[in-house]
C-alpha cells in the first residue's frame, strides 16, 4: 500500500549487487522508461530489474522537445514520484547535471533525495539535444571529468550510482569516434564515474570495445528510431554489456495506442472497438493494490478501543 517499503539506500545497495551478478551471468540488468509512476508498477510487477527515467520522456511529457528545458526541480519531483512507488532501483537522466560542475554536485544531492539509486551525467554542451540526433556537441574532457568529479564528491551515500554518458561518438565519424569514446570512457572512470553510458554506439562490436576497455558496468541505450539498432538481451550480454534501457518505449507504445484510440472514436463514433486491448479496470486496481486500501479502510472503522 502506499510507497514502497525498500528504504533507498536498500535499493542502491541490491542495484549494485545486481550489477556485479550481471557481470557473471552474461544477462544485463532492463530498465524500461517509467512514464509515469503506474507504469513504473507494471514494470515491477512483469520482473524487470529496474526503471529508468528518462530526459525525453519527461521532456515529451510536458510537451517540450528534449533540448534542455527541463528543470532540476522538475526532475528531480518527477523522479521521486517514480522511485516511491516502485521497489526497483530507478535510475534518473541528469542530461548535463543543470549547469556548472557545482550544480551537479547540487544535483546529485536532490537526486538521492528523491530517493533514486543512480543517475547519468553526460558530455554534452549546454542546451543538449537527443544523443541519437546529429549536429550535437560535446565540451572537452577536462570539463566533462570535473563534472563527474562533483557528482562523486557530492554524494552522501556512498551507494548512489554515478554514471558517466560520453556523447563524443556521434560527434566524430569513423573508427576516431569510437576511439574518442573509449578514451573518455576511461578518463571518466578515473575521474570517479561508477558506469559509463556509451552513447549512439553503432553496432555491437562497438559496444564490446567500450565494455572491455573499462572494468566497470556498461550501459547500452535501445531507444527506437536511433543511431543503434535494436539488439537483444543475449547479444548485449555477450558484448559485455551490464545494463540495457528502452527509455522512450512505452510512452511511443502507450501514445501510438492513444492515437489509434482517438481516431478511431473520430472514425466510428465510439471507442468499443478498442476495449479489447485497453488494461481493465480490475487489472489497474491490482497494480495499484486497491485492495489492501479497501482492508486499511476496514481496520479503521472496525477499530475499537
Ligand atoms: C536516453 C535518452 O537520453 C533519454 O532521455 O531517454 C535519449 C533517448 C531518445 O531520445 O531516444 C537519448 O538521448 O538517447
Ligand atoms: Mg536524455
Amino acid at each position: 500500500m502506499l510507497y514502497s517499503q525498500v528504504t533507498p539506500s536498500d535499493k542502491r545497495r541490491a542495484f549494485r549487487a545486481a550489477l556485479d551478478a550481471a557481470a557473471t551471468t552474461g544477462e544485463p540488468l532492463r530498465l524500461p522508461g517509467a512514464f509515469n509512476p503506474l507504469s513504473a508498477r507494471l514494470i515491477q510487477d512483469k520482473g524487470f530489474e529496474g526503471v529508468y527515467v528518462s530526459g525525453a520522456v519527461l521532456s515529451a511529457d510536458l510537451g517540450l522537445p528534449d533540448i534542455g528545458l527541463t528543470t532540476l526541480t522538475e526532475v528531480a519531483g518527477r523522479s521521486q514520484q517514480i522511485a516511491r512507488v516502485t521497489d526497483l532501483p530507478a535510475l534518473v537522466d541528469a542530461d548535463t547535471g543543470f549547469g556548472e560542475p557545482m550544480n551537479v554536485a547540487r544535483t546529485v544531492q536532490a537526486l538521492e533525495d528523491a530517493g533514486v539509486a543512480g543517475a547519468h551525467v553526460e558530455d554534452q554542451v549546454n542546451p543538449k539535444r537527443c544523443g541519437h540526433l546529429d549536429g550535437k556537441e560535446v565540451v572537452g574532457l577536462d570539463e566533462a571529468a570535473k563534472r563527474v568529479r562533483a557528482a562523486a564528491d557530492a554524494r552522501r551515500d556512498p551507494g548512489f550510482l554515478i554514471m558517466a554518458r560520453t556523447d563524443v561518438r556521434g560527434t566524430i565519424p569513423g573508427d576516431a569516434g569510437l576511439r574518442a569514446a573509449i578514451d573518455r570512457a576511461k578518463a571518466l572512470v578515473d575521474a570517479g564515474a561508477d558506469a559509463i553510458f556509451p552513447e549512439a554506439m553503432k553496432d555491437l562490436s562497438e559496444f564490446e570495445a567500450v565494455a572491455s576497455a573499462v572494468d566497470v558496468p556498461v550501459l547500452a541505450n535501445m531507444t527506437e528510431f536511433g543511431k543503434s539498432e535494436l539488439f537483444t538481451r543475449r547479444q548485449l550480454g555477450d558484448a559485455g554489456v551490464r545494463l540495457i534501457i528502452y527509455p522512450v518505449t512505452l510512452l511511443r507504445v502507450a501514445m501510438g495506442a492513444a492515437e489509434r484510440a482517438l481516431d478511431e472514436i473520430s472514425a466510428t463514433g465510439t471507442q468499443a472497438g478498442q476495449v479489447e486491448g485497453m488494461q481493465t479496470r480490475a487489472r489497474l486496481y491490482e497494480l495499484l493494490d486497491y485492495a489492501a486500501y479497501n482492508t486499511f479502510d476496514e481496520g479503521i472503522f472496525t477499530y475499537r478501543p
